[in-house]
């Protein structure tokens, strides 16, 4: 068993699973409520994790947005932001990207052996660099690392490559997702779960329903990974 932090994916998907159009870029899915719902999740957790298609497209900043949680998090001792996480085995990630702009607190980007040098050294003027397995990330020494680190409560927040890959080496205990009324549709459209899936019924990862509510024009189902 892994010495690990307590893992939980959130995401937003339309009623056919998808998490953004073909165009692969951000789509609001959720409404006002359930962002506030992320906010809050955000704010309890120790870090917030994307993986670097996410941030190439999206370029989200992954700050806690209410004022109020930020101060409940610095009168806890902790840093107004959670600590943000680049799974990012190339160091491909900008050293512009709104998570090094906007905010305070830690930044890590997780890179593999394999990243350039020069990229390496411009990410560590803004971040914490963290080297684990050779040509990608090793998802399971990242965890551990974070473990480390202090993180003991890591939230994912994408995207679909990533979701589905630390799914799949059992490395998520949770997972909470906005099903929204919509119908994206298309083959190219991300999924809440890419990457290479399985053959077999009994591959499958499975789940049990903690905790289902009706949330502004959708409905957030909470998952306890078995
Ligand atoms: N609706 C929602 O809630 C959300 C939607 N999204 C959407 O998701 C899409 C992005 O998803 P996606 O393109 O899948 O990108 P991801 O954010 O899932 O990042 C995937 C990348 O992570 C890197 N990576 C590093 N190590 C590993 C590993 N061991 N296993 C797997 N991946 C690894 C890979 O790049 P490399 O090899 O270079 O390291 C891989 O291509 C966008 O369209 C975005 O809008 C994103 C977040 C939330
Ligand atoms: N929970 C949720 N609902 C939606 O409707 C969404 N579109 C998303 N998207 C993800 O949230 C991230 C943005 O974070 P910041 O506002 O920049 O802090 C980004 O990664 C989106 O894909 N999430």
């Amino acid at each position: 068993m892994l010495d690990r932090p307590y893992t939980f994916i959130n995401s937003a998907m339309s009623a056919d699973g998808k998490i953004s159009t073909k165009k692969r870029k951000q789509v609001k899915i959720s409404g006002k409520t359930d962002f506030d719902r992320v906010d809050e999740l955000r704010a309890g957790s120790d870090a917030v994790m994307v993986g670097i298609g996410t941030v190439l497209a999206d370029d989200p900043s992954l700050t806690v947005k209410s004022e109020e949680r930020r101060k409940r998090r610095v009168a806890e001792g902790k840093d107004e932001n959670p600590a943000r996480v680049v799974v990012d085995s190339q160091a491909r990630t900008p050293p512009t990207a709104d998570i090094f702009k906007k905010g305070t607190g830690k930044r890590i980007v997780v890179v593999s052996q394999a990243a350039p040098a020069d990229r390496v050294a411009a990410l560590k003027e803004k971040a914490e660099i963290i080297v684990c397995g050779k040509d990608e990330v090793d998802l399971e020494q990242m965890s551990v690392e974070l473990k480390k680190r202090g993180i003991n409560r890591l939230m994912i927040e994408g995207g679909a490559t990533l979701n589905y890959a630390m799914v799949s080496r059992r490395l998520v205990d949770e997972i909470s997702v906005f099903v929204g009324n919509l119908i994206i549709g298309g083959k190219d459209a991300p999924t809440f779960m890419d990457g290479p899936g399985i053959a077999e019924r009994s591959e499958a990862v499975e789940l049990r329903l903690m905790k289902y509510e009706q949330m502004d024009e959708g409905i957030v189902l909470t998952w306890k990974v078995l």
